[in-house]
């Protein structure tokens, strides 16, 4: 038999459901439970194929595996992807609601397998509709129950790792160094706080003039986008999005060190080998990002507190220690040692036998807001 590319794929589970009155494809992937229940974001986009949607929720599931298994999270790795039949910004409030209801429904079903939280198109409010249907949600607002925006503890996690990177590349403390950070977002501005209040020299890039306006006022230097990836400083913080460093980047790139908070900045595999070629530290995204985790699954689903979220966010840094040892003792780039520790914790895990994973992870019932309405369980009522 030959099966397609997509199909192939070596994940736990896929489900998949299509909705014909208003044209949407629901996918969940479940790439390992082994740890714990699968968690990952929701992601609502437009794709050329169902396979393309297929790629992209494996993809992404096998990427949340990494991140919780190296930040020692007890949870697995999964992915939900809503595929579109139009824009987001384009699909009238009555069809997202459905869209959403449906998604929550394919949720239920996994019985606690997969949780779910805010990603690209989807948002806390998003979070609290679903959570009506079923109760595996994190992400909510605080109004129901949930953790509020993950972005300061992003920050503070990038902050730490920025802090472990500058000792190990011989660069010492922050003080004095010249920081570049890209994208002054929610996390990007935290950590541009951060790193100025560590005596760091901060240059800036964003495309959103008041964003600019209030680095300038901070006393903070504007590097116009163009010239970024061209800039000399000491390290760079990509925040704003993926794929900037690809192998041309990596082979000019004028930085000691890369430590931002977004996903996937290596943009192929050779990126991260030409950087280590070079001598440039960088520290995996997948590692230094792990404080928005901490802060929405710690707090929603396993019941941590605050001072907890923070202990365990501060703790990034020893876990860069032990990439760059891997790295150093088998001579091999960053992303690859963290990818090999990743894998470690996966395999000396022991297996969850099914069914009581969630209780294995022993969830917070006060944490928890019961769904008001599951129509999947209303159903089997
Ligand atoms: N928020 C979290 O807790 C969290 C957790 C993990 C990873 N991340 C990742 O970190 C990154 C930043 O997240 P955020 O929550 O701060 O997002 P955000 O949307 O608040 O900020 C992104 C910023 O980047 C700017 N920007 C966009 N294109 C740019 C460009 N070409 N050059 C310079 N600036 C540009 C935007 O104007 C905006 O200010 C994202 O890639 C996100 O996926 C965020």
């Amino acid at each position: 038999m030959r099966l397609d590319k997509t199909l192939c794929w070596d994940g736990e589970l896929t489900v998949t459901r299509h909705d014909r009155e208003t044209g949407t494809s629901f996918i969940i992937r479940l790439d390992s439970t082994r740890l714990g229940p699968a968690a990952g974001g929701t992601r609502a986009a437009q794709y050329a194929s169902f396979g393309e949607a297929l790629d992209d929720a494996g993809r992404l599931a096998g990427a949340m595996t990494l991140k919780m298994a190296v930040s020692n999270l007890p949870m697995g790795g999964g992915k939900s992807v809503i595929a579109l039949p139009a824009p987001r910004n384009e699909i009238d409030q009555g069809t997202w609601k459905r869209i959403l209801v449906l998604h929550a429904e394919n949720i239920d079903k996994l019985g606690g397998n997969y949780w779910t939280g805010p990603d690209v198109n989807t948002n806390s409010s998003d979070m609290d509709l679903l959570n009506d249907t079923t109760e595996f949600v994190f992400g909510r607002s605080t109004a129901r129950g949930g953790a509020g925006s993950s972005a300061s503890n992003t920050s503070l996690g990038v902050f730490e790792a920025m802090k472990a990177t500058a000792l190990h590349r011989g660069l010492g403390t922050l003080d004095g160094l010249t920081v570049l950070v890209q994208g002054l977002g929610a996390v990007g501005s935290g950590l541009a706080v951060l790193a100025s209040q560590a005596g760091a020299r901060l240059l800036v890039s964003d495309t959103d003039s008041e964003r600019l306006a209030w680095a300038r006022q901070a006393g903070h230097d504007v590097v116009e986008i163009d010239n970024v990836r061209s800039t000399p400083c000491d390290i760079f913080a990509p925040c704003a999005m993926g794929g900037v460093i690809d192998s041309a980047v990596a082979g000019e790139l004028p930085a000691s060190a890369v430590v931002g908070a977004a996903n996937n900045i290596l943009a192929d595999d050779e990126a991260g080998d030409i950087l280590h070629q070079r001598g440039v530290t960088y520290a995996p995204d997948f590692v230094t990002n792990a404080g928005g985790a901490f802060h929405l699954v710690g707090r929603e689903v396993l019941g941590w507190s605050e001072e907890t979220v923070g202990a365990r966010t501060r703790r990034i840094g020893d876990t860069l220690a032990e990439v760059y040892s891997i790295a150093e003792s088998e001579d091999i780039d960053t992303d690859r040692a963290a990818r090999i520790l990743a894998r470690r914790r996966i395999e000396t895990a022991g297996t969850h036998p099914p069914h009581t994973r969630t209780a294995g992870i022993s969830v917070d019932p006060k944490a928890r807001a019961r769904p008001t309405r599951s129509p999947v369980r209303d159903r089997a009522r």
